[in-house]
């Protein structure tokens, strides 16, 4: 087995000949590069002779790289104190092999290979053949290029250690080295070199990214600050700017483009996260898959404007208002409860789970639906059935399509289902708690397989489509009573959203007024009315309140919806039709009362003013 120095003279020999370089016979970053210089027409027999520049190129190579010399000058300040006494040499050179500057320690420095590694010496691969510094910029990878591994048998008496200086879109910003006497043999430097690089890569970056929002992270606390951090930046409106190299090891597997949102990367809202990081002293954010990191947030001024302003009210509009512009909400949203589930949807969306709405009929389950195939950024349309208006074999008729003749009435010509016209898109499976057993065998392989096989035929087409079910079945009931598949709930039910009853909404007054400026824009509702409507049940939930509101506004005189508007809508207590509430009937009690108080106890006066009858006014007027 020949030594390394043996397969280096032989290699050397047969290039000398006018032969090949052989791979086998050195490391392949060497054989690359000595394959490079043949192609440059580099002659390993006529060593060039020195090239340097003159001192007002060197300025104004040094003046171009400005920032990235500052960064390195003072990383190589710091390199020399942990090597002082090991007899290097360190460099900086830019991207093209020019060394801009040195720093020295020990006789290296007066040596004669010392005496060539000086500012302004041209070290360009094409040029002086394989050594660290040049041969580091043109393959932008970290080297070790020892004694005769040098491309000219001249240099065999040095050994130097380069590491490359990125910037975060990969482009070489130049090179840090390490030379000494080929006899110096160090296991750590070229660890060193890449330390150093990388935090000349990592001051560059906030440098360049100052104007812009930048996250540091780290799985580690204690390690938040060192090389091994992670840094991505974003712009005010929550956009990736730029990422280094650390993150993307980090954050392998999730797209880092430029312009992806902030929450496609980790897996909460823009400016919820900016407010975690106000309120916190340790904040922390999840990536897309699940990982949690320290973090350290840079550059606030960029986004102090963003918080919400001192003074208004925290939480829900706050929250929902800085939401990016495809997960807000097309609806009113205040309510905590609301909320919750508009940021359990921003966090999930982009994984493509199943989502499964739960609510009382009429509590806006499609809305959310629709919301959910807005927030996925989905191409394709949004696509309903109601799973429990038809049949079995037409529902999965409708689903899936069929072939000609599958079964009596069908088309001659077949049809194609929904769940294909949903590829790409939504299908929003509604009322699914209302699905005949057998469908719901047919739909649990589907959502299996994602392959749609249509009634009566063979033939099988996948579809990529975002599945939103909703019901306001109570599920675990029909599970019980063998009406609904266990499996199928918990296939369904990946990311399961509750719907709150709209008179448990604490956003009532804001549902009101958009309901009312939607329904008809110039009518007002008096705020004493809205607070009797705000009491009543609201069995029928969002749908009745609409029905409701627009009887009202029909009912008006003068475009103003007034108390006795309102208790003649929904009817007076001790009317038997038993719809309001208790509270309902305690709000009208004191309402009628307070009237009653401000006319002078007339009664007529007040059976006037509220629309009602004396009997009514009497009713309460006992009663409170
Ligand atoms: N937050 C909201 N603000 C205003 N209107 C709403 C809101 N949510 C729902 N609505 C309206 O209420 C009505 C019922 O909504 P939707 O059909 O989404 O409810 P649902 O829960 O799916 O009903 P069902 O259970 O009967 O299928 C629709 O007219 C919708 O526009």
């Amino acid at each position: 087995m020949l030594s390394r120095t043996e397969r280096l003279k032989r290699l050397r020999i047969t290039l000398m000949q006018g032969g090949q370089v052989d791979g086998n016979l050195v490391n392949p970053q060497i054989a690359e590069s000595w394959q490079r210089c043949i192609e440059s027409g580099l002659d390993p027999r006529v060593t060039p002779p020195p090239l340097q520049i003159g001192m007002r190129e060197l300025k104004q190579l040094r003046e171009r790289d400005e920032l990235t010399h500052r960064f390195a000058v003072a990383e190589m300040h710091s390199l020399y104190q942990q090597i002082a006494g090991s007899n290097f040499l360190i460099a900086f050179g830019n991207a093209e092999g020019t060394v801009l500057d040195t720093i020295a320690d020990g006789d290296f420095q007066s040596s004669r290979p010392g005496r060539g590694i000086v500012p302004g010496a041209v070290w360009k691969e094409s040029l002086r053949g394989t050594n660290a510094l040049g041969t580091c910029a043109a393959g932008r990878q970290p080297l070790i290029v020892h004694g005769e591994e040098h491309f000219f048998a001249a240099y065999s008496d040095v050994s130097c250690f380069a590491a490359p200086i990125l910037h975060s879109d990969g482009e070489l910003a130049g090179v840090l080295d390490a030379s000494s006497d080929c006899s110096a043999r160090h296991s750590h430097t070229l660890a060193l070199m890449r330390m150093a690089a990388t935090h000349i890569e990592n001051s560059l970056f906030l440098a360049q990214q100052e104007k812009h929002i930048v996250v540091l992270f780290h799985s580690r606390w204690e390690l938040l600050n060192s090389v091994s951090g992670g840094l991505v930046s974003f712009d005010a409106s929550g956009r990736l700017v730029a990422v280094n190299k650390r993150a993307r090891e980090i954050l392998r597997g999730i797209s880092l483009r430029p312009g992806t949102e902030f929450d496609a990367i980790f897996d909460t809202p823009f400016d919820l996260a900016l407010a975690e990081m106000s309120n916190s002293r340790q904040p922390t954010l999840r990536d897309g898959f699940g990982s949690r990191y320290a973090v350290h947030w840079r550059n606030r001024h960029s986004f102090e404007k963003r918080l919400p302003q001192a003074g208004k009210p925290a939480g829900a509009d706050a929250a929902v208002g800085g939401l990016p512009p495809s997960a807000k909400p097309d609806f009113v949203a205040n309510d905590a409860v609301v909320r919750q589930q508009l940021d359990k949807i921003a966090r999930a969306v982009r994984f493509k789970p199943p989502f499964l709405i739960r609510g009382e009929s009429g509590t806006g389950k499609e809305m959310l639906a629709r919301h959910i195939h807005k927030a996925s950024r989905r191409q394709g349309s949004f696509i309903a059935i109601n799973c429990g208006a038809l049949p079995e074999h037409l529902l999965e008729a409708e689903l899936f399509g069929y072939v000609g003749g599958a079964f009596t009435g069908a088309q001659r010509t077949g049809a194609e289902g929904l769940a294909i016209a949903a590829d790409r898109g939504t299908l929003f499976l509604d009322e699914i708690g209302d699905m005949p057993l057998s469908s719901q065998v047919a739909l649990l392989r589907f959502l299996d397989s994602s392959e749609v096989r249509p009634v009566g035929g063979h033939q099988v087409r996948k579809v990529d489509t975002q599945i939103v079910a909703a019901t306001n079945v109570d599920l675990e009931e029909a599970i019980a009573t063998k009406r609904f598949r266990e499996d199928l709930f918990y296939r369904l039910g990946v990311i399961r959203l509750e719907l709150p009853a709209l008179r448990d909404r604490t956003d009532f007054g804001a549902v009101l007024d958009s309901m009312l400026a939607e329904i008809s824009p110039g009518t007002q509702i008096d705020p004493a009315a809205a607070t009797l409507m705000a009491a009543f049940g609201w069995r029928g939930n969002m749908r009745e309140l609409r029905s409701a509101l627009l009887q009202l506004v029909m009912a008006a005189e003068g475009n103003r919806i007034v108390p006795p508007d309102v208790l003649d809508l929904l009817g007076h207590p001790g009317d038997g039709d038993g719809r309001e509430t208790h509270s309902l009937r305690t709000k009208i009690g004191r309402e009628v009362t307070e009237m009653l108080r401000s006319n002078g106890n007339n009664i007529s006066l007040t059976a006037r003013t509220l629309g009602v009858s004396r009997n009514t006014v009497y009713k309460y007027a006992r009663n409170f």
